[in-house]
């Protein structure tokens, strides 16, 4: 039984709400003048965004298909699921088996949240560095090319037996947000579970046993992370999430019913439009790193748009910080030579928020940073001790 967030903005009305919005927005994104965006949130030429691109021919991957006991089914699901993979690393899947009052809830919450006045929300900042809290504008991180959103992102442990994500929402904002708190951790739940069928799945795809990438995220140490794109009056100038491959290991994206992401395949932008009921699944770096690049991490964005703000509810699949990421000898033996360096997630995760914003090389930079790194470390254990 899916638990209910206590939004106030029933009592209120929605279009109430949604005014409300729209205000905190303009105050918090400082375009007082509502024609006006900020330069920093412009966009360069080569960036700028066109919400009417050609949709992306994505399979819809039938989970209970996968799971039936029927070899038909399950041989047409993996081979589907392996063809985008190598293709674009997008798929859409439908009879995932989650509950879909809980993502509605979820919804809510958002829609509460967002709308608190900005010290409140602030209770929560993101520090730089940090990876979880709330933050908008990014303005701390990044001087240019800032997104048009809002965020909020949680942690999620699935080996822990304390509920992390609550405790944290309750920590930060106080217990009034108990109930918000248990919604996402519930959400993190179901997300962590319905992700550890996609890589069984994925595995399965590969002709590795299902079993191996289902223990190596049993224990996955994940990222929920709640989007909130305002509208914009010139959102051909601004993008609601840049161009990035996400450095994760899956990503399993839910849309509301606002159109916005973007994948960059042969050599264009093109839409995944919201299907109702169904997740957005992609691959991230970290996943293309066990699958030996035989899986692809794509290009992607969200455009916003001038008429109605678009959520977006993202799990973002990441192992345990002492997994060691090393594609397994079945696939490199298939595909060889073995074509990425050993690592640990907190690694790459470093990199991404310290020192590099997620783009398409992100790997070859994380690959010259580990590199340095070691010589760095040789270098020191030579050096003569003091
Ligand atoms: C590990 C992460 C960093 C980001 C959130 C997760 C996976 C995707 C990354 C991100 C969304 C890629 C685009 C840039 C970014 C700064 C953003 O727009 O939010 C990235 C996230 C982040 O660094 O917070
Ligand atoms: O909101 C979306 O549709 C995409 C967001 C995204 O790519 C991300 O948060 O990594
Ligand atoms: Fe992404």
């Amino acid at each position: 039984m899916a638990i209910k967030c206590m939004t106030t903005a029933k009592s209120q009305g929605e279009s109430k709400l949604k005014q409300e919005m729209k205000r905190k927005h303009r105050v918090e994104f400082g375009s007082s003048d509502e024609s006006m965006v900020p330069e920093n949130f412009i966009w360069p030429d080569e960036f700028k965004a066109r919400e009417s691109v050609p949709e992306l021919d994505v399979p819809h991957i039938d989970l209970q298909k996968f799971v039936s006991e029927n070899e038909n089914d399950i041989e047409e699901a993996t081979r589907l699921v392996d063809e985008a993979c190598r293709k674009h690393g997008f798929f859409v899947l439908v009879n995932h088996g989650v509950d879909m009052e809980l993502m509605k809830n979820v919804h809510e919450c958002m829609d509460e949240f967002f709308s608190l006045p900005l010290d409140v929300k602030q209770k929560a900042q993101r520090k730089v560095g940090e990876n979880y809290g709330y933050a908008n504008s990014f303005i701390g991180r990044f001087s240019s090319k800032l997104p048009w959103k809002e965020t909020f992102s949680l942690r999620y442990a699935a080996h822990h037996n304390l509920p992390v994500t609550h405790d944290y929402v309750c920590h930060h904002l106080g217990p009034e947000f108990s109930q918000q708190g248990k919604v996402y951790e519930e959400c993190g739940e179901a997300l962590s579970d319905l992700s550890l069928k996609i890589v069984e799945l994925l595995g399965l795809s590969l002709g590795v046993p299902k079993e191996k990438f289902k223990k190596f995220f049993e224990d996955n140490d994940s990222i929920i992370r709640l989007n909130y794109y305002p509208p914009c009056n010139k959102p051909e100038l601004t993008l609601g999430t840049g161009p990035h491959c996400d450095p994760t290991s899956i990503t399993i994206l839910h849309q509301d019913h606002v159109s916005g992401l973007q994948v960059y395949v042969d050599d264009q932008w093109h839409s995944i439009p919201p299907i109702k009921d169904s997740f957005v699944i992609n691959i991230g770096d970290t996943f293309m790193a066990l699958t030996n690049g035989v899986y692809k991490s794509c290009f992607h964005r969200a455009v916003v748009n001038c008429r109605e703000a678009r959520k977006s509810i993202v799990f973002f699949l990441c192992p345990a910080d002492d997994k060691v990421v090393r594609a397994p000898d079945e696939i490199v033996d298939k595909n060889p030579p073995r074509k990425f360096p050993d690592y640990t997630w907190p690694m790459l995760l470093e990199l991404t928020q310290k020192f590099y914003r997620s783009d398409s090389n992100t790997f070859k930079a994380f690959t010259t940073w580990l590199q340095h790194k070691n010589l760095a470390t040789a270098a020191s254990s030579l050096a003569p001790s003091l």
